[in-house]
This record gives structure tokens, sequence and C-alpha cells, in this order.
């Protein structure tokens, strides 16, 4: 079932490791068919190098396991929570990548330094706050996605296709997902660049306003990253 989802599933996955985002099993993408409601993502604990497009695990949005001979990744709760609260959103990617999470490790949210950032996202990629004792205790996964989807809320997901989770790493998004791994590749490359631009200059500031609209606007313009706004 679903034979071309769960390929390109595979396929988006396999990125993961080519653009340096990921060691030994780490991380996961997955993306919806939003006809069926059906979303494939990575298999828990299977090395890339190992996997078949057949391998993805096909599951419901109530978060029944439809196809599939492996367990679903550990953090399909919060693709779940993701996919049932934007519409919008195709593809989702989870990975520990060094300079993200050390971000994230850290607290703190990557202000826009320059255009590189610009280009891609609109403004501070914002960390979220760690879970309480309960929300640990509890269903961990689920209330990382629900953690996320009640931040944006209240914030523009479509501007920026990504968040940083305190003490444990990144999410990304996008239309599918390639485009969300795209993002998780941007989100590292820019991570990386603010770390070392801090390290040059501790007193450095945000790039100017009109810069980041400029670059922003002039990439994504009038019409929405995923549609018409
Ligand atoms: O965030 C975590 C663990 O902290 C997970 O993303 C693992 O890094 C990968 O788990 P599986 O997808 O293999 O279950």
């Amino acid at each position: 079932m679903l034979e071309e989802l769960k390929k390109a599933v595979y396929e988006a996955n396999m990125l993961l490791p080519k653009y340096g985002l990921v060691t030994f099993t780490w991380g996961n993408v997955s993306q919806i068919d939003r006809e069926t409601g059906y979303f494939a993502i990575k298999p828990s604990g299977v090395d890339y190098d190992k996997l078949t497009p057949e391998d993805m695990v096909l599951m419901d949005l109530d978060g029944n396991k439809i196809e599939g001979k492996y367990n679903p990744s550990s953090d399909t709760p919060t693709h779940l929570e993701l996919y049932k609260a934007f519409p919008n959103i195709g593809g989702i990617v989870h990975t520990h990548s060094p300079w993200a999470t050390s971000w994230a490790q850290a607290g703190r949210g990557i202000p826009c330094y320059g255009t590189t950032h610009a280009d891609y996202m609109y403004g501070e990629i914002p960390c979220v706050r760690c879970l309480t004792k309960e929300e640990i205790d509890g269903a961990y996964e689920k209330n990382t996605g629900l953690l996320i989807a009640e931040y944006f809320k209240e914030n523009d997901y479509e501007a920026v296709p990504a968040v940083l989770c305190k003490n444990h790493g990144p999410f990304t998004w996008g239309r599918d997902g390639h485009e969300a791994v795209h993002n998780a590749v941007v989100l590292e490359e820019v991570a990386k660049m603010a770390a070392r631009c801090e390290t040059i200059n501790p007193q450095v500031k945000p790039a100017p306003q009109e810069l980041q609209d400029k670059h922003y606007y002039r990439k994504h313009g009038a019409d929405a990253y995923y549609g018409q706004k």
C-alpha cells in the first residue's frame, strides 16, 4: 500500500546521512498522504545502510500501525501531533544534527544574523521550553508534539519551518519529506554559522530588519511558502 509514498520517504531518510545530519540510527523523516490520512515514517532503530522502501512503516493519525514489519520511529507521536495540528505540513524531519542540537541543549533560539538565514526562515528560529516532569513521565514524544503545536498556534510555522526542543533537538517540516530535509540542512548550516558568528563577535546583533525582509520576501514574496497567503 502507498508504495510511492514509502519510496519517497525512504529516499528522504537516506538524505539525512548523506548531508551529515545523523549518526548511527538517530533521526527520522516522515511524509503524509492527506487523501488517506496515512503517513510513512522510518522504522525505529534500523541502520540507514540496511533500510529499504518496504521498511517504511505506515501509520494513521490515530497512532495505529497500518502496515510494516518494524516498529515505527519512537518520535512517531511527535510527527503525528504536528500533522494533526497543521494541514499544510506534508513532511517532517527530526535529527540530532550537532550544531542545531547544541543550540537546543543551550536552550537558545537562533537569531537571524544574515541573509543565508533570512533566505529560508523569517526571524529567530525558536527554542521551545523543556518538558515538565509530568510531561516527561507521561507521553514524552506526544507532549513534545503538543508543545511545538502550541507554540506555532501563535507563530507562523510557514515562515519558520523549524523548531528547537530544549535539551533534545530540532524538528523541521515542509510540503513533503524532501522539503523538510532541505529545511533540516539549512537549519544545521545556519546553526553552525550563528554559533561561529557569536564566537567571533560576542556582541553581534541580528541583521537589520529591512535586510531580513528583503531576502525572505524576495524568495517567498506574497505567496506563502506552502501556497497562496
Ligand atoms: O530523539 C531520539 C532519541 O532521543 C530519536 O530521534 C532517536 O534518535 C531515533 O529514534 P528512532 O527513530 O530510531 O526510534
